[in-house]
Order: structure tokens, then sequence, then C-alpha cells
């Protein structure tokens, strides 16, 4: 079983911590969703949806905000995003602009975390992860479909390539249009639990049907889940309050 240690926290098997997406365009409203993530008594990890920020491509201003938000969260660790629209995100980007971004941001030291889609290929992935390596920053490969979920063995797979490629952590989210895809999506997770129990997981089946599996989903092997506390950053999101108090509930349950 793998640990990966970010910030004053860890992600392991059994333990699901949550992660309090900060999805704002201005300075203003960053800084106080992170010094509310800050103070929470449920929030964990803290994630920055840059995508979302209206400076994003002016590092000063980035690594300047970065910092600040970073003393808001003492010690609670920062992972940093950018979705492209692609994805669900709020803004387009080219590949070449996606790995000079996220190059910068592991240069600048702003994160502890960052996410890498696995869409923007190969050698992106690997070089990023390399990079963050290098400088000790835990790396989340992801992969969105904001449209349909992909059967149980494709999701497995594209764990798998993730694993591959070096991901520390292996990230899908995928949207349902019946049960049968929430149960995919959590049959594809406990069986990567199953068959590769060293590697580290977060998947999610979103929107209004798919919101049980951000509940239960450590049951199957997820070691995240998303909830808000201002803007919810992807639909189906509940707040970190009540998904705190429902994980509390499992973890009661089962220990
Ligand atoms: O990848 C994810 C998961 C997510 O899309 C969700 O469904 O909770 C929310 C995003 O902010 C995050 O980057």
């Amino acid at each position: 079983m793998s640990v990966l240690r970010a910030g004053n926290t860890t992600l392991e098997d059994g333990k699901v911590r949550i992660c309090v997406p900060i999805a704002y365009e201005t300075e203003k409203e960053i800084l106080e969703e992170s010094v509310r993530i800050g103070k929470s008594s449920v929030a964990d990890i803290a994630e920055w949806r840059i995508d979302w920020y209206q400076d994003v491509f002016q590092p000063r201003k980035r690594n300047a905000l970065s910092r600040k938000i970073r003393e808001n969260l003492q010690g609670k660790p920062l992972l940093v995003t950018f979705r492209s629209r692609r994805e669900g995100g709020e803004r387009d980007i080219t590949p070449e602009a996606y790995q000079t971004l996220l190059d910068e941001v592991i240069e600048s030291n702003m994160a502890d975390l960052i996410d890498v889609e696995l869409s923007q290929g190969m050698a992106c992935v690997q070089e990023l992860i390399k990079h963050a390596h290098q400088m000790g920053i835990g790396v989340i490969v992801s992969q969105h479909d904001f449209k349909k979920t992909p059967e149980a063995s494709n999701l497995i797979t594209t764990m798998e390539q993730m694993a591959g490629y070096g991901a520390d952590v292996c990230k899908i989210a995928v949207m349902p249009q019946s049960l049968a895809d929430v149960a995919a999506l959590l049959l594809a997770t406990g069986t990567m639990k199953e068959n590769h129990p060293e590697t580290l997981l977060i998947t999610m089946s979103m929107g209004r049907t798919g919101c049980v599996s951000r509940l239960c989903g450590g049951l199957f092997g997820s070691v995240m889940s998303f909830g808000s506390m201002g803007k919810a950053s992807a639909p189906g999101q509940v707040s970190a309050k009540e998904l705190s108090d429902v994980l509390w509930a499992i973890e009661r349950a089962v220990n």
C-alpha cells in the first residue's frame, strides 16, 4: 500500500481526504475561500482551480497569490489544477501552453500536488511527472468525461495507463446516464484496488445520479472526495461539511 505525503496530510488507502476547490476569478474571492479552508475543521486539502483565475497567465501575480493562499491554508496542502475546457474547465489551452504553465507552477514551488490531464499526451504527462518529482511534488493524473461513462474495463485500462506513466494518484471523473454507469465507475475502482493495491485512486461519478459515489467511493478505494465550501467546481459535489458527516458515519460503521 502506498502513502503519498502532501503538506500536513497524506493520501492513503482506507482514508478519504476532503478536498475543497477554489474556483473563483478574483484575488479577493480566492483569498477569502482559502481563509475559510485553512480554518475549516473538515477540509483536508485545497484545490486551486487556476483555470478560473483571471490572471492565471501572469506568473508574478500567480506566484504572489499562491504564497498568500498557502499562508492562509496553515499547512494544509495545495493542489494546483488547470482544467482545460474540453475536460470541463474554464479555458481553452494549447498543449504547449499547458506544459509551459505547469512547468512554471512546478518550478515556482507553489503546489504540494499538481493535476496533470492524461489527454495532454504521453510525452507531456511523463515530462511533467519527472519535473514534479524532482521538486518533491506529487502528481495526480486525471481524465474527465462530462458526457458519459465508458465501460468499467475501459476505465480500468485508463487508470492502468496513468499508473504506467508514473502517476502518484490516478483520477477519473465521469458523467453517468444511468445508475448502471455509477455502478460501472465503482466496479472499476474496486477492481483496480484489488488488482493494484499499490496504486492510489480518486474516482467519482458526477451529477445528481453519481453523487452517491462521492460519499461511498472510499469503500471501493477512492482516497479523496471533493466537497464545496463556496462555489462547487463540478456537478454533484456536496458541501464539505455534509460530506464529512457521511464519511464519518461510514468510517464508524466499518471500523
Ligand atoms: O478532477 C476534479 C474532480 C471534479 O471534477 C469533481 O467532479 O469533483 C472537481 C474538479 O475541481 C477536480 O479537478
